[in-house]
């Protein structure tokens, strides 16, 4: 059952820029889709469309191949889940999760056994009988994705689910929901803001930027190969290099990098470079040269050492080296070291976002 949106577009103020705006993707049959994209890009409202929470100005929604866009939301076999729990306070679980299955006016024999059979699929049935009050953050979340599946819906909305839970929960939840995932085969759509989360959980993912859409491939593509340098920014935090291009390869900072086949002599490009692209040699005493850049900063962080370069026409670079690799390089704050760039996205023009 896959989803298809075309050419969406939804104004909130007259004259005003439009949320969403001429948007058009395919979220494929049983694969979890992402809609990536910074605060403000029009994820919400576009999933609110998708939902029918909202009705668009134009465009069209289309789920398992019908045409929804004017079929009422609780017509739409649609489960959503969003950041706040949303449950009923003064209802233990079971109830929560028979609540829409009683108003949908299933015989009771039936709610029962499908209550049961949601509580044993988010791994929650020793708590049926509590309160949302009494339950960790996460557990309610969990409680919130068995009521949406509870309907057995076609499709499963999820908006910034993970979104107010701290960061050892958000993980924990990201693998629960990959594994909930394989064990429903739900076509789901997840908004979210953090790439991370994006890249690791979905099959598809839909970057959004002012509305439109910059980029939808699989994960491997938005990240390997960025269609725009909105993308490239948003999704692996690079740093960005101006220069030009001068015999055949782009000169950026310090840094010489490959340049794209079509580039001119003289040409001005932008290069991102991802942090763990930039491989540091240490040089000999005595041996750094007018090229070598300074490490301002270094911060350990788990496995890896972020290091902050200045390159010596001042701008800087984000570099993060494995801990081992970091250990036997032995460089400390304010030493000199060259930087290899491994591999960079460069784009011809100059840099605007
Ligand atoms: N009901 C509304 N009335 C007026 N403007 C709205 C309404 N809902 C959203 N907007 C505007 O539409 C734009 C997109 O908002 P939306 O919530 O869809 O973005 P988002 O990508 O989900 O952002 P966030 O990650 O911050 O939730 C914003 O400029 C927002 O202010």
């Amino acid at each position: 059952m896959s989803v298809v949106v075309e050419h969406l577009t939804k104004q909130f103020t007259q004259g005003g820029t439009p949320a969403v705006s001429d948007v058009s993707f395919h979220a494929p049959s049983g694969a979890i889709t992402t809609l990536l994209g910074p605060s403000g890009a029009g994820k919400s409202t576009l999933l609110r469309l998708i939902a029918g929470l909202e009705l668009p100005d134009s465009g069209r929604v289309s789920i398992a191949g019908v045409d929804c866009t004017h079929v009422p939301v609780q017509q739409r076999g649609i489960g959503v889940v969003f950041q706040s729990y949303a449950l009923f306070k003064h209802m233990t679980v079971r109830q929560n999760l028979a609540f829409g299955l009683e108003t949908r006016k299933l015989p009771k024999r039936e709610i029962e056994a499908r209550v049961d059979e949601m509580l044993q699929l988010v791994q929650l049935e020793e708590l049926g009988g509590r309160y949302p009050g009494q339950l960790s953050g996460g557990q309610r979340q969990r409680v919130a994705f068995a009521r949406a599946l509870a309907i057995r819906p076609q499709l499963l909305l999820l908006d910034e689910p993970f979104g107010a839970l701290d960061s050892r929960v958000r993980v924990e939840l990201r693998e629960w929901l990959q594994s909930l995932h394989e064990r429903t085969g739900v076509t789901t759509l997840l908004v979210t803001h953090d790439q991370e989360e994006a890249l690791e959980i979905s099959q598809h993912v839909v970057v959004l930027s002012d509305g439109r859409v910059a980029q939808a491939g699989p994960p491997e593509d938005i990240y390997d190969r960025p269609a725009t340098p909105f993308v490239a920014s948003f999704v692996g935090g690079t740093s960005v290099l101006r220069g030009r291009v001068h015999s055949g390869r782009a000169e950026v900072g310090t840094l010489v990098v490959e340049a794209p086949q079509s580039a001119q002599e003289g040409e001005a490009v932008h290069a991102f470079i991802r942090p763990h692209d930039v491989k540091l040699v240490k040089p000999a005493q005595g041996q750094e040269g007018p090229t070598a850049s300074r490490v301002e900063r270094l911060k350990p962080v788990g496995g890896y050492v972020k290091v902050l370069l200045k390159l010596p026409t001042g701008e800087s670079v984000s570099v993060e080296v494995p801990r081992a690799e970091f250990d036997n390089l032995g460089v400390v704050e304010g030493d000199s070291v060259h930087a290899d760039v491994r591999m960079a996205k460069v784009f011809l023009g100059d840099y605007s976002i």
